[in-house]
């Protein structure tokens, strides 16, 4: 389906799954200013050398900490509750972010650029546990690496090499449950920039898949103890399209609550972006090798030009609602 698959008896301990799902339950059950000691929205990395970018995150913490009590002050909630939370807006674009989730991020690998002051503290074996789970996960990532170099005719290490020095990056995601969900998304449509990633989800299910360029949606079932598996952009040029980057989206529910766990694996910022096999009659993806970093500005200023495009049409159809019709008749018609 659209990119997916499913992976079980994968070797990973089911023990060490279970743990880490409760342990993420747990954090995101404590009062906002916990978690808020750890927001990392706006996805930044910490560099405490750079005072700027600290700043920024300084911003974005007090913006997330709206959301944050917006989600869990019910007794602020109007009773003809609106969709009215999500409304904070992209600095860049001044489109609304409409997100109906809240996020935990572990910057994982490579280990010598850990921050464990970004990495909560409680509950408190917590990073005892995700430093268990990304190891095991960096692990399975190389493994169906290995399978997917070979399916394209490649030595094993191929698409691992491809990586040079390989980032892991976990996002835990939780849902709150949403009183109207479908005026929102709990994660808007997207291709994952990296290499690949291994999802793990709990029983409620959201994550959809498309094929048709989001005509219809596939709900991805989930199977217990399993892992989803999708490629990302990197995946895609590194095959040659040969491996689709998949393009789903995340709905939320008014019953329960979701939670789910993405372990990212990307390449070195300055890795090479360039197909490792052209077959004989195909033309390549890219016109020429670039740098993952210079790959993901190009995804983030399109997906700007695209949201800015977006706002300019919301605009003009409000302008033209405003703007009384006059009716208009050909010439001939009124004269004859
Ligand atoms: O929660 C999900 O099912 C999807 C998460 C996802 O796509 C992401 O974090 O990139
Ligand atoms: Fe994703």
């Amino acid at each position: 389906m659209g990119g997916f698959f499913q992976i079980v008896d994968h070797g990973v301990d089911a023990k060490l799954v279970s743990e880490m799902t409760t342990l993420a339950k747990e954090f995101f059950a404590s009062p906002p200013e916990e978690k808020l000691r750890f927001d990392m929205s706006g996805g930044k990395r910490v560099a405490s050398s750079s005072p700027a970018i600290y700043r920024q995150q300084v911003v974005d913490a007090r913006l997330a900490s709206k959301r944050i009590l917006f989600l869990h002050e019910d007794k602020a909630r109007p009773k003809d509750y609106k969709f009215s939370w999500g409304m904070l807006e992209n600095h860049l674009t001044g489109e609304a972010v409409q997100d109906w989730r809240e996020i935990v991020t572990f910057f994982s690998y490579p280990t010598r650029t850990r921050d464990y002051s970004r990495w909560p503290d409680k509950p408190e074996a917590w990073r005892a546990v995700t430093e268990e789970y990304s190891q095991k996960l960096m692990e399975l990532a190389c493994k169906l690496l290995g399978v997917l170099s070979e399916a394209m005719g490649l030595e094993t290490e191929a698409l691992t090499k491809a990586c040079v020095d390989m980032d892991q990056k976990v996002v835990v995601n939780f849902y709150p449950k949403c009183p109207q969900p479908d005026l929102t998304l709990g994660l808007k449509r997207h291709t994952d920039p990296g290499t690949i990633t291994l999802l793990l989800q709990d029983t409620v299910g959201g994550l959809q898949a498309t094929r048709d360029n989001g005509k219809t949606w596939i709900t991805v079932q989930p199977v217990d103890g399993a892992f989803v598996v999708n490629l990302g952009d990197h995946g895609h040029y590194l095959s040659n399209g040969r491996f689709k980057n998949a393009d789903h989206q995340a709905v939320v529910n008014s019953n329960s609550s979701r939670l789910s766990i993405a372990t990212f694996q990307n390449p070195a910022p300055d890795a090479t972006v360039y197909p490792l096999k052209i077959r004989e009659g195909e033309k390549s993806v890219l016109d020429e090798p670039i740098t993952f970093a210079e790959m993901y500005r190009r995804k983030m200023s399109k997906d700007i030009e695209i949201a800015m495009k977006k706002k300019l049409a919301k605009e003009q159809l409000l302008k033209d609602l405003e703007t009384p019709k006059l009716e208009t008749k050909p010439i001939e018609e009124i004269l004859a």
